[in-house]
């Protein structure tokens, strides 16, 4: 079982607050949805949870030992960043891409092993992109590159993943096939952490909801207890009607509503 956890964490960038006093404890076999509007601060987080930015005050902790003081690679193994967009500066092909997400543990001079070839494998299979795997990364669509990006992430075989926007450029099809495989990673005990833009896709396949605005943690708790009609209204300035499916499934029906009407 692993635990993340932030506790009082600000981070400022010459004197603007990005993030404000944030603390919240995240626990495996849990898929946490990160809602928030443009500019919310949910890059500056998953960032600040994956290591990658440190707090100026407060701190974060894996399993109660802070980030910073764990080696880059170790925490390479155990905690995997998803990134929005990826771009590389030379030609490299999808396999080496994925590949890469083995790294942390081939060192300089290793050469990769069955093991290392078995997770790419594994994780082309996952992500449906075997078919790309002789491609070049850069010829690829956005959504390909997306699954590819997500690949990498898969073949580190860390338990935590943060997972910025993963859906952002995908078709339906794919965008609901990697929800399901975030959604199945939780299941079979991974911290999932995914930004999203998707609220009904919150309310379908997570555990757990974080809402910020402007920097600040406003709601931590299930789908239900977070998305209600009054928060959609507050922080997405949405009127939320709420509907349910034939299978018993809650989704909002959304109407704009002008900030001025809240
Ligand atoms: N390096 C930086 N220096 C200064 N400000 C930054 C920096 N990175 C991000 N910001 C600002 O911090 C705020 C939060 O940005 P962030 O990318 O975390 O938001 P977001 O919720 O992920 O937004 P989006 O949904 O648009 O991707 C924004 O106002 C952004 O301009």
């Amino acid at each position: 079982m692993d635990i993340l956890q932030a506790q009082h964490a600000s981070i400022t960038v010459a004197q603007s607050q990005l993030l404000q006093d944030i603390t919240l404890t995240l626990h495996s076999g849990q898929l946490i949805a990160l809602l928030g509007l443009n500019g919310a601060g949910k890059t500056t987080l998953l960032k600040l949870l994956a290591g990658l930015w440190q707090a100026n005050t407060g701190k974060v902790l894996l399993n109660n030992v802070e980030l910073n003081l764990f080696r880059r690679q170790t925490l390479a193994i155990q905690i995997s960043y998803v990134p929005q967009q990826t771009h590389f500066e030379f030609a490299f092909t999808v396999w080496d891409i994925v590949m890469m997400g083995r790294n942390p543990y081939l060192g300089r001079f290793r050469p990769e092993t069955v093991k290392d070839k078995q997770a790419v494998t594994r994780a082309l299979e996952r992500t449906d992109i075997t078919h790309l795997a002789q491609r070049w990364f850069h010829e690829l669509s956005g959504g390909e590159k997306q699954r590819v990006i997500i690949a990498r992430s898969l073949a580190t075989q860390a338990n935590i993943i943060l997972l910025d926007e993963p859906i952002a450029s995908l078709d339906i099809a794919h965008a609901l096939a990697i929800l399901q495989l975030c959604r199945q990673l939780a299941d079979e005990g991974h911290l999932i952490l995914l930004s999203l833009h998707d609220i009904n896709a919150a309310l379908r396949y997570a555990d757990q909801v974080i809402l910020l605005h402007a920097g600040q943690l406003k709601a931590i708790g299930t789908p239900q207890q977070v998305l209600t009609t009054q928060a959609l209204q507050t922080h997405f300035h949405l009127l939320g009607e709420p509907l349910s499916t034939h299978c018993g499934q809650s989704l909002f029906y959304f109407e704009h509503c002008l900030p001025a009407t809240k």
